[in-house]
């Protein structure tokens, strides 16, 4: 099958690289060193050291595939809209937060929508290596249009080592990875440890208690099954370091604003956690000088 990949970061890469075992994968990037990298050197996977041979273009050559998977962040999206519209094949989204569905549904109205929630831990080393940190699985659910998409996912990429399970829910879906992300995400990068000290520090399992339970109330979710969820993760992850951490470790932007920000627009109810820790992650970005929302 011919399959298109847009964003090549850290799972991006990793998906073009798994996928690019049995098809024939185009990587959509922005920079033309980068195009230019994955086409004379080809795509190298670590910690296999593997190598694909995945295509690179950049995104303004967009051609039709058969199948099209979006790795950017969730703020980068907006940019990405007038290329998505002219894309016939069935979209699938990979990215954490919500919000995206809203502003996807608006401009993506006659195409075949899925989303998806990434559990894989992956980091870009460089334009054309990726190495895998975590090995999880990618969730799919369908969110307009032809349901059989879904089965064609399965049928086509589904493999032992790169697991892909559907969901009916895909509100369930995002929102039980929405919890996980504003509980472990702004704590860890607000006081800069691995996951799995929020389990250890009991001030920390305190506070991640109460954003766990403001972010179940936002949602119209029971508290009591996604506490366990979240310690389930943070148990998996405990020694990673959340994408919220890196980005502010390293003077990114982050995904406060598609996660907490998400949060703060939907809910009528207090929010006293959520609302200090969108402000806390703001105000680091701001000191690094991050502007824009
Ligand atoms: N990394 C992880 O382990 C996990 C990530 N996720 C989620 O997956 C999503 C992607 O994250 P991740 O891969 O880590 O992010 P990265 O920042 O590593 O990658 C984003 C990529 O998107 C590219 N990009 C941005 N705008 C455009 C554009 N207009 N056209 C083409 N490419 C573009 C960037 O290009 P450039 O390099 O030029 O800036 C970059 O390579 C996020 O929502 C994240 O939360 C979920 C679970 C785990
Ligand atoms: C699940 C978790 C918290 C793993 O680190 C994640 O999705 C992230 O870091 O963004």
């Amino acid at each position: 099958m011919h399959v298109g990949v847009i964003g090549g970061g850290s799972i991006g890469l990793l998906v073009a690289a798994q996928i690019g075992i049995d098809h024939k994968v185009t990587v959509y990037v922005r920079r033309q060193e980068q195009k230019e990298e994955i086409n004379r050197e080809g795509l190298f996977f670590l910690p296999a050291h593997t190598r694909s041979n995945v295509s690179a273009l950049l995104v303004s050559e967009i051609k039709q595939e058969e199948m099209m998977f979006v790795c950017v962040k969730q703020y980068h999206l907006r940019h990405l809209y007038p290329y998505l519209q002219e894309i016939r094949c069935p979209i699938i989204f990979l990215q954490n937060g919500m919000g995206h569905v809203g502003y996807i549904l608006r401009y993506q109205n006659k195409q075949t929508i899925l989303v998806g929630t990434c559990e894989h831990g992956a980091i870009k080393v460089n334009d054309r290596c990726v190495k895998q940190t975590g090995e999880g699985k990618i969730n799919i659910a369908s969110v307009t249009g032809d349901k059989l998409s879904l089965t064609k996912v399965i049928d086509s990429f589904h493999r032992q080592s790169f697991p892909i399970v559907i969901k009916e829910d895909w509100y369930k879906m995002l929102g039980e990875k929405l919890i996980i992300n504003a509980v472990v995400n702004p704590l860890t990068a607000l006081f800069q440890v691995k996951n799995g000290e929020i389990l250890k520090n009991p001030y920390l399992t305190t506070l991640a208690k109460a954003l766990c339970k403001e972010t179940c109330d936002v949602l119209g979710l029971v508290d009591k099954d996604q506490w366990d969820n979240v310690v389930r993760v943070i148990r998996i992850t405990k020694e990673n370091e959340s994408s919220m951490k890196l980005d502010i470790m390293n003077n990114r932007k982050s995904e406060i604003e598609g996660i907490c920000g998400y949060l703060l627009t939907h809910t009528k109810v207090d929010t006293p956690n959520l609302q200090f820790m969108y402000e806390a992650i703001r105000a680091l970005e701001h000191s690094k000088g991050v502007v824009g929302k």
